[in-house]
């Protein structure tokens, strides 16, 4: 049988070399609070796609200064941050990784000075911020500014983006009843609360063709909250939308005991597949490359995302073709290197 994890994804236009994803994930390490892509960044990324990750998407990437988590975030909210963003993706490019990107909006979890917004003006928890509920001004601005970030993401050469809806922030807050308690058409039925998600996936098609995946927390663990079924039914509406693969982790969205263990959150993604029939992500503690090659030929997703395993090893993707007794071809230059 052949060994799944390194068979190619295509995705509209674009084929990813094999079904690992660097999962986006926050480093908090602009050297200011410009948002600008620097060395650090250059060499985080760019050492994933040496060792052979098929598509690196780049961490939450803000849309407006106040959708930042942390004043270090990375941002796309001015034009200014297209050059260094071009750069990354070309060095990403380069190694034969495909470039994605992450466009966020933090909402009442940013951790910021000054005002922050939400649908409702209620804290994540006691230690933090009540934030500002959203006018409807500003949440058309907010739209907008996704857009804006979509077209900023394909001048900078991006081949796929990623919009955020999950964790807690700005979207997932939209959507869960647990943060919207609107009464106004962004607030009451999941319709409603998937209005702001659903003009935010119109925007970015305005200006972006190319492949577009979407984040989701499948579940909130808590009474009241979303649950995966919910999901089922607006994977559908995300899939009439044209949104091509839909990124499923979980929780997040309140504070709340999530029961954690290998592939927690796979269930979750191999539902919307296979009841939504739309390509899924499958990520959370997705360790090892017998347990990716498992998910992958049992139909449960078809990519797989690794996080904090790629932080702790770059060449992830070798040391699971090594166990998976898969012959990955070293890169050219190292194969130079043996001549020698
Ligand atoms: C340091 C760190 C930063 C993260 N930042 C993001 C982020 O920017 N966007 C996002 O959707 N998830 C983020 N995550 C979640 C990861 O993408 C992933 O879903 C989670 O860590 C579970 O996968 P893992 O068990 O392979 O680490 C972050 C996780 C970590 C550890």
């Amino acid at each position: 049988m052949s060994v799944k994890l390194f068979t190619p994804f295509k995705v509209k236009n674009i084929t990813i070399k094999n079904r690992i994803v660097m999962s986006p994930m926050c480093m908090y390490s602009c050297s200011n609070e410009d948002g600008m892509v620097g060395d650090w960044h250059y060499t985080h990324y760019t050492s994933r796609a040496v060792g052979q990750v098929g598509l690196i998407i780049v961490e939450a990437t803000a849309v407006t200064p106040q959708g930042r988590i942390s004043p270090r975030d990375l941002g796309i909210w001015s034009d200014d941050h297209i050059d260094g963003l071009s750069k990354l993706t070309q060095m990403i490019e380069e190694h034969g990784a495909v470039s994605g990107i992450q466009i966020a909006h933090a909402g009442r979890k940013a951790v910021l000075d000054g005002e922050i917004i939400a649908p409702s003006a209620i804290p994540f928890n006691e230690s933090m911020k009540t934030p500002k509920e959203m006018s409807i001004d500003e949440i058309k601005e907010t739209v907008r500014a996704f857009g804006k970030a979509a077209e900023r993401a394909k001048k900078a050469g991006f081949k796929i983006i990623e919009i955020h809806g999950a964790h807690g922030y700005l979207i997932n807050e939209f959507l869960s009843p647990l943060t919207n308690k609107r009464s106004d058409e962004y607030g009451g039925t999941l319709e409603k609360r998937y209005r702001f998600m659903k003009e935010i996936i119109e925007e970015v098609k305005l200006v972006w063709d190319g492949p577009l995946f979407v984040r989701v927390s499948a579940n909130d663990y808590s009474d009241g909250g979303l649950n995966p079924a919910d999901y089922v039914t607006m994977a559908h509406w995300m899939k009439e939308q044209g949104v091509d693969l839909i990124d499923v982790s979980s929780g997040a969205v309140v504070p709340a005991n999530i029961p954690t263990f290998p592939g927690y959150q796979v269930p979750f993604a191999n539902q919307i597949r296979n009841e939504a029939n739309i390509p899924t992500g499958a990520v959370g503690l997705i360790t090892n490359g017998t347990q990716a090659e498992e998910i992958l030929q049992n139909g449960r997703a078809d990519l797989v995302f690794i996080a904090r395993a790629l932080l702790r090893d770059p060449y992830w993707p070798r040391t699971a073709a090594r166990e998976l007794k898969y012959d990955l071809e070293a890169p050219e230059q190292y194969r130079r290197g043996w001549m020698i």
